[in-house]
């Protein structure tokens, strides 16, 4: 359980993992099958709309949000209303920008690095985004700051191969918010 974490309903849920090992299509299914409505806001896209980010990197092909600055706290107000109401799917390659108490769960997804690669590639990332993506894959690097900024037993790593992965993540995602729920008190009707 997260410190000062206040009474939600509904949970908070990151998904987060190094680009390309399947968070969108994770959060997409998850906010489809969950028994409770869970909004997925894909962070990456909010930046990018909201332009909460310090320009466009055009060697790295990505926006930059400075964590230490200004982009990073106008990120963070933007998502404060929006996660306190809790039943939402923070989807974003890194995670420990969020505050401890606006999370209940935090799933790393993982992909071997030859899957990853080709992902990457399908995506038309230049060389330099793929090689450094997958080394960050290699490095552990999510995982390491996930297990660095919450508490032990809330983060899940979860293996991002296919599509039996993906079915089998969903559902124990949504059996965990079922167990969520009722130790809270709240009776879901599939549940
Ligand atoms: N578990 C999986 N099984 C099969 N394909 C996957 C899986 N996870 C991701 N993919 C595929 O990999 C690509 C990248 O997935 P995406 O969800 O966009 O990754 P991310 O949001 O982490 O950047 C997509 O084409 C998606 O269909």
């Amino acid at each position: 359980m997260a410190i000062d974490a206040p009474s939600r309903r509904f949970p908070a849920i990151v998904i987060t993992g190094t680009p390309g090992t399947g968070k969108s299509t994770h959060a997409q299914l998850l906010a489809e099958e969950s028994p409770i409505p869970l909004k997925h806001i894909n962070v990456g896209d909010l930046i990018k709309e909201k332009s909460l980010h310090e320009g466009f990197d055009e060697e790295w092909q990505s926006y930059t949000v400075d964590e230490d600055k200004a982009s990073s706290s106008c990120l963070l107000d933007e998502l404060e209303p929006i996660v306190s109401e809790g039943g939402i799917i923070l989807d974003w390659h890194t995670c420990e920008l969020f505050p401890e108490r606006w999370v209940d769960l935090v799933v790393v997804l993982r992909c071997n690095h030859t899957q990853l690669w080709e992902r990457l590639e399908k995506r038309g990332y230049p060389l330099k985004k793929i090689q450094e993506n997958n080394e960050a894959e290699i490095m552990d690097v999510v995982i390491e700051e996930a297990r660095s900024s919450y508490a032990e037993e809330i983060v899940v790593e979860l293996q991002s191969e296919g599509t039996e992965d993906l079915e089998s993540n969903v559902s124990r995602i949504v059996q965990w918010i079922q167990a969520w729920r009722k130790d809270r008190g709240f009776v879901d009707a599939d549940s």
